[in-house]
């Protein structure tokens, strides 16, 4: 946390002496009420790594709809008129309603990389703009993803708990793990995430396939637009691509079924992707070999059956935070911010109207 704060310390100190060069100190003596409006629905996890005092910039008045002791609704419509922006992560939708009950919104900024928890053509039809995490995150994504299937193929988890258990002792050797240079590996979306997944997977010495919404022509990969035909062709499946009306449950029983039973199944895009009871058929049937899992279905609540088996591995949905990656993810959110109220071009847009 000490390298967070210093990080952090030396950006809002740079900032700050770029500003008094340019002469622009105005802000912090403007009152709160004539700042820009933002409004967080609730607090997003980077605030309680980061600290509020580093996150929020003291050149928006930041209005904290969980700390007002006014149910939503009323909260929402006394501030109609003047909040301008929405900082949101995945926990708070934003939804055509709430947007309608917000008329004076003109940026949604989410400190998440994936965006399905923002109504992204209402926003268009409102002339919203939307900004994401951006790359910020793909660096340790690809590092969980990568590592979810390590542990699966080479059962590092489930031999820790047979050490810990004692079971060395009185059971002797555990079964092997099986290796993962040579294997071929699909990835399911090729955006900034499956990049640096195939990156590392090269150095691992695997074959990297991938299926992706469209062909990259800079890519030697070979390309399967059909997601069976590439789990057919693939000991594992890493998904990666963004949760959307196209890829729900695009991982269904006919892919399960072509990956196979010594298949394994890597998910750090979003639960639903998945057809979650199809996948925990499988597993229970030994129908697919093992799966490393960060994303649900219904987070917080894990299928109680994936308790039970040790070829599964299980992480809360933390696959891309890391304090050093919270520290950039600050800068971007503070850089959206700024150069939307300054009427410059977005640092990371999703939609920019
Ligand atoms: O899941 C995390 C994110 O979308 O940033």
């Amino acid at each position: 946390m000490a390298y967070v704060a210093s990080r952090l310390t030396v950006t809002i100190t740079l900032m700050a002496d770029q500003e008094e060069e340019q002469g622009n100190t105005g802000d912090q003596n403007r009152k709160p009420q004539d700042l820009p409006q933002v409004l967080l629905l609730k607090p997003p996890p980077v605030l309680s790594v980061i600290g509020e005092q580093s996150f929020l910039s003291n050149k928006y008045q930041f209005l904290k709809a969980w700390e007002s002791p006014l149910p939503l609704h009323q909260f929402l419509t006394a501030h109609a008129g003047t909040i301008q922006a929405i900082l949101c992560s995945g926990s708070a939708p934003v939804t055509d309603d709430l947007l309608q009950l917000l008329p004076s919104v003109r940026l949604v900024v989410t400190a998440s990389a994936g965006t399905n928890h923002i109504d992204l053509e209402a926003c268009h039809r409102r002339g919203i703009s939307v900004t994401n995490a951006g790359n910020v995150f793909s660096d340790d994504g690809a590092d969980e993803a990568v590592g979810l299937l390590i542990d699966v193929l080479r059962k590092i988890t489930a031999s820790d708990r047979y050490v810990r258990q004692g079971l060395w002792v009185s059971e002797g050797a555990y079964p092997l793990g099986s290796k993962l240079r040579g294997k071929r590996v699909g990835i399911v979306g090729m955006g900034s995430i499956g990049l640096e997944v195939a990156k590392r997977l090269e150095a691992f010495g695997c074959n990297v396939l991938y299926n992706s919404r469209k062909k990259k022509t800079f890519l030697s990969y070979p390309f399967y637009s059909d997601v069976c035909q590439l789990a057919a062709h693939s000991d594992a499946l890493i998904i990666c691509c963004a949760l959307t009306d196209q890829t729900r449950h695009m991982i269904d029983k006919d892919v399960f079924s072509a990956l196979g039973k010594e298949g394994v199944i890597v998910n750090i895009g979003r639960g639903a992707i998945v057809d979650e009871k199809e996948m925990v058929r499988f597993l229970v049937h030994g129908e697919i070999a093992g799966a490393g899992l960060d994303v649900f279905e219904n987070e917080p609540d894990v299928p109680k059956e994936l308790f039970e088996l040790d070829n599964v591995v299980l992480s809360p949905h933390r696959a891309v935070f890391t304090p050093e990656s919270f520290v950039s993810l600050c800068e971007l959110v503070v850089g959206n911010l700024e150069a939307f109220f300054s009427n410059k071009p977005l640092l990371s847009p999703v939609m920019d109207v």
